[in-house]
């Protein structure tokens, strides 16, 4: 369950997540109040700088609301403690839009990584890797670096890395956009299928196509504003 209310959020630090170092300007999102039910799918749609990478930067709770209300997950933002704020993260699966891939490491190891968070015994990592590896179609790339893989191999091992650990809240910023339309639709269907359990998901796209073939609940941003809720 997400729940926002009256949410502002204008840029002056530097983003937990490594976003750029913030410059001055206007607020990047205003007074958005809005509600996504556990196990809820919603487009994130809106024009270049709209705010949507904003808004889900605030989701993943890389950064705070300037202003309003906020629950996420159950836990209203104000009473989250640091240690909670950790804890409640690592519920959170992310795609983002730039991937984030640790180049170091071997594509089965950035994937494994929500489950060692988690301490899974190695073997049961094993299994549930090569197999959402062989959902991804990567399984003969386990042991490739991140660098060596295309733009649509390396966004399909961030969605791996994304779900492996079953979050209860999925948020994917421009998902689709190194997959070709085939993959773009069997991700949707992982996504319908996380959402059938239960899995809230927020996806910002700028995929029409996409949107079209699989209608559903849109929250569209204008200017920071929340210009479409339905
Ligand atoms: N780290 C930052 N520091 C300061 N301003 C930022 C930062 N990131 C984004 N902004 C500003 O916040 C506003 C919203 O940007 P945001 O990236 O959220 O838009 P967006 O809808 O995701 O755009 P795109 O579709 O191009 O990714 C813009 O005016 C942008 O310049």
């Amino acid at each position: 369950m997400i729940r926002l209310r009256d949410v502002s959020f204008r840029y002056e630090g530097t983003a937990r997540d490594g976003a750029r170092e913030a410059v001055q300007g206007g607020a990047a999102l205003r007074q958005l109040s809005f509600d996504v039910p556990q196990g809820g799918f919603r487009w994130l749609l809106g024009p270049s700088g709209a705010g949507k990478s904003s808004l889900l930067r605030l989701l993943h709770l890389a950064v705070r609301p300037t202003s309003g209300r906020m629950e996420i997950l159950g836990v209203e933002m104000d009473q989250a403690r640091r240690a909670g704020l950790a804890r409640l993260r690592r519920r959170i699966g992310v795609v983002h839009q730039d991937f984030r891939l640790l180049p170091d490491l071997p594509v089965f190891d950035n994937i494994a990584l929500p489950l060692r968070l988690q301490h899974r015994p190695e073997d049961e990592i094993r299994d549930e890797v090569l197999s959402i590896l062989d959902w991804v179609g990567l399984r003969a790339r386990a042991a490739a670096r991140p660098p060596q893989l295309s733009g649509g191999e390396q966004q399909r091992v961030a969605i791996a890395r994304a779900v492996i650990h079953r979050p209860a809240l999925v948020l994917a910023d421009e998902p689709t956009n190194a997959l070709d339309d085939q993959q773009a639709n069997r991700l949707m269907e992982l996504f319908q299928d996380l959402a059938g359990l239960g899995t809230t998901i927020v996806v910002a796209t700028h995929n029409d196509g996409l949107v079209r073939r699989y209608p559903s609940h849109e929250l569209e941003l204008a200017h920071g504003r929340l210009v479409r809720d339905g």
